[in-house]
C-alpha cells in the first residue's frame, strides 16, 4: 500500500541548529501513528514542520504522493493541527474561535463527529476562552484541529490536562474516526495510549529515529504491556544518555 505520508531524510532546524536529523517514516491512510521520545527529542519540531508551521531544512516530504517539502502553505492546508492550548485567543468565545477555523459553526459540528460528545464541546461554546481551565482549553484546541474537516490530523500530546473520563472518551472517539478513514499522527508520552490506540509509530532520540514501532510490535505489546514498558523505558533512557 502506498503511504499517505512519506518522509525521507527530513531535517528541521531552529535558528540554524538542526534538531531533527534525517528522519524517515511512512504513514498509511486510515491509521494512527504515535511519535514517542524524551523531552526535547524533536517531536514537536517534526510535527510542526509536517503541518507547515515550520519549514523543513532538508529531505523529501511526500503527501498523497506529491512532493511538498518546499510547500509549507500546502502542508498547512492538508493537515488539521491543534494550536497549543495556552495560545488560544482569550478574548474570543469558543464558538467564535471554532467558526473562524471551520468557516461556520454548523460545519464545525459536522466535522467534529464523535469528538463533539467526547470533548463535551457544546457546553463550552458560549464560554470566553480566557475564562476556561487548562483542560477546557485543551478540549477546544483539539476541536480546532478537526474544525476544518481535514482527513489528515496532527495532535501534539492530546491527552495532556484532560481528566480520566475525557482521556478515555477522546481515545475511543479518535480510534472510531481512524477506523472510519482518518489518518492521525500524535506525539505521546503515555505508553499505555500508544499500545491501546496506535497502529504504528516511532521513537525519536536526540532528533534521530531510534526505532520503528511496527504494527506487530504494538499488538504484541498489548498482550505483555509491562514487558513492553520496560523495553521502551530502557530504549528511551539509552537514547537520552547518548
Ligand atoms: N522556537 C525554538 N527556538 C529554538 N529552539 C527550539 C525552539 N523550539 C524547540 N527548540 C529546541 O528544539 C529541540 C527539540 O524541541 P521539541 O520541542 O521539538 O522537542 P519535543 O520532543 O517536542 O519535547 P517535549 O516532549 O518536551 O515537548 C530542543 O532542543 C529545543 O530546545
Amino acid at each position: 500500500m502506498t503511504p499517505v505520508v512519506s518522509l525521507r531524510g527530513v531535517r528541521v532546524a531552529h535558528q540554524g541548529r538542526t534538531v531533527v536529523h534525517a528522519v524517515d517514516l511512512d504513514i498509511q491512510r486510515g491509521s494512527w501513528f504515535g511519535l514517542v521520545g524524551a523531552n526535547g527529542s524533536g517531536k514537536t519540531s517534526l510535527l510542526k514542520a509536517l503541518a507547515g508551521r515550520l519549514p523543513f531544512s532538508g529531505g523529501a516530504c511526500l503527501i498523497g504522493g506529491e512532493d511538498m517539502i518546499a510547500d509549507r502553505a500546502g502542508r498547512a492546508e492538508q493537515f488539521g493541527f491543534a494550536p497549543p492550548a495556552d495560545r488560544l485567543p482569550d478574548s474570543l468565545r469558543a464558538s467564535e474561535m471554532l467558526a473562524f477555523v471551520g468557516g461556520h459553526l454548523d460545519r464545525v459540528r459536522r466535522n467534529l463527529g464523535p469528538l463533539r460528545q467526547a470533548l463535551g464541546v457544546d457546553p463550552l461554546l458560549d464560554q470566553w476562552i480566557g475564562n476556561c481551565s487548562a483542560g477546557m482549553k485543551q478540549r477546544l484546541a483539539i476541536a480546532a484541529a478537526f474544525a476544518g474537516g481535514q482527513k489528515l490530523v496532527i495532535l501534539d500530546e492530546p491527552f495532556n490536562w484532560l481528566d480520566p473520563v475525557a482521556i478515555f472518551d477522546l481515545r475511543l472517539a479518535l480510534r472510531q474516526m481512524v477506523d472510519d478513514g482518518l489518518t492521525l499522527i500524535t506525539a505521546l508520552h503515555d505508553l499505555h495510549a500508544l499500545v491501546v490506540a496506535c497502529d504504528d509509530g516511532l521513537i525519536l532520540a536526540n532528533g534521530k529515529k531510534r526505532i520503528d514501532l511496527s504494527h506487530g510490535m504494538l499488538r504484541d505489546a498489548a498482550v505483555a504491556p509491562s514487558l513492553f514498558e520496560k523495553e521502551m523505558i530502557d530504549i528511551l533512557r539509552a537514547g537520552a544518555a547518548e
